[in-house]
């Protein structure tokens, strides 16, 4: 009960660290490219990606006729592929991620196993970038490929770029994600190696079989469910730079933590928090395990 509280105790110092430093970006963090600020617009977009999610928004749209417009990578583990960005667009991203790396600011660590990398949130991206990409453009998408998983009632993420570089982190282990569901975006630079596996999914009894290996390609990304086991193998040269998106649906994890597998006890935090809510939002089944 002590270790228990003790964490909580962590998590909401963790909290109130990343609304402090969000604070101090916002007042004193020089943009190198302003124009990535500005509120989300088509032309950041990969033509394909546009497709697709006015596509999955329009009445009459199925499975069947979005499949025809993704790349599947694995219809058994349902792990696809999506231009997201405009080159343009993903160059600029990388630019002021870059600057900003640079910069003295404050940074916080993406997630628990990366040491190198940048919080959106703590940036100012969420409000631009990140909740009208997950609103106007994944949802519809999400709703389609993933119906069990809250694909349809997702409300809430958490965006970061995870960094690779020699003497820095170079892979990742074997894990699942904090989400529901996922996208992974390359965002560059120039890399050999990084390559991403996929095992089966999480507590399944396949999931230690012979893992997929799935490239990264600029600009593009990977759709797969958070509970499918997945890492990153070794960089060989180069720098890697991605932007990973946990999409999460409260009214799946309310029932059962993704982590955890047990209802959750909540406690209040800063933000998004981890993905819960109180006020329970329309239900859905969770995610079943294949
Ligand atoms: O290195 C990558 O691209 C994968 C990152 C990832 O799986 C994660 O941060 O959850
Ligand atoms: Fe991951």
């Amino acid at each position: 009960m002590v270790k228990l509280e003790q964490e909580v105790e962590r998590r909401r110092r963790l909290g109130l660290e990343s609304a402090t430093r969000k604070a101090l970006i916002a007042s004193s963090y020089r943009l190198a490219r302003p124009e990535v600020y500005d509120s989300l617009q088509d032309a950041a977009l990969a033509p394909e990606f546009l497709a697709v999610a006015e596509y999955s928004a329009s009445p009459g749209a199925d499975l069947k006729g979005l499949l025809q417009r993704l790349e599947t990578v694995s219809e058994e583990k349902r792990i696809y592929r999506v231009p997201v960005f405009s080159a343009p667009f993903c160059q600029a991203l990388l630019e002021e991620l870059e600057h900003f790396e640079q910069s003295d600011m404050p940074k916080g660590r993406p997630n628990t196993m990366n040491n190198y990398g940048v919080l959106l949130h703590e940036l100012g991206l969420d409000e631009p970038l990140v909740t009208p990409l997950r609103e106007r453009f994944l949802q519809p998408l999400m709703a389609l490929l993933y119906p069990d998983c809250g694909g349809g009632q997702l409300d809430s993420h958490r965006a970061f770029v995870v960094k690779y570089a020699l003497g820095q982190d170079l892979e990742l282990g074997c894990h699942y994600d904090n989400a529901e569901l996922t996208l992974n975006v390359a965002l560059g630079k120039v890399f050999t190696g990084g390559t991403l596996y996929f095992g089966g999914f999480f507590q399944a009894p396949t999931a230690l079989t012979e893992p997929l290996e799935v490239e990264h390609v600029v600009g593009q990304g990977i759709l797969h469910r958070g509970g499918q086991l997945h890492g990153a193998r070794p960089l060989a040269t180069g720098e890697r730079w991605n932007l990973v998106i946990w999409l999460r649906a409260s009214s799946v994890r309310n029932r059962l933590c993704p982590m955890c597998c047990r209802k959750p006890d909540l406690v209040d935090d800063e933000g998004f928090g981890d993905g819960f809510t109180r006020e329970e939002p329309a239900t859905v089944d969770v995610c079943a395990l294949t």
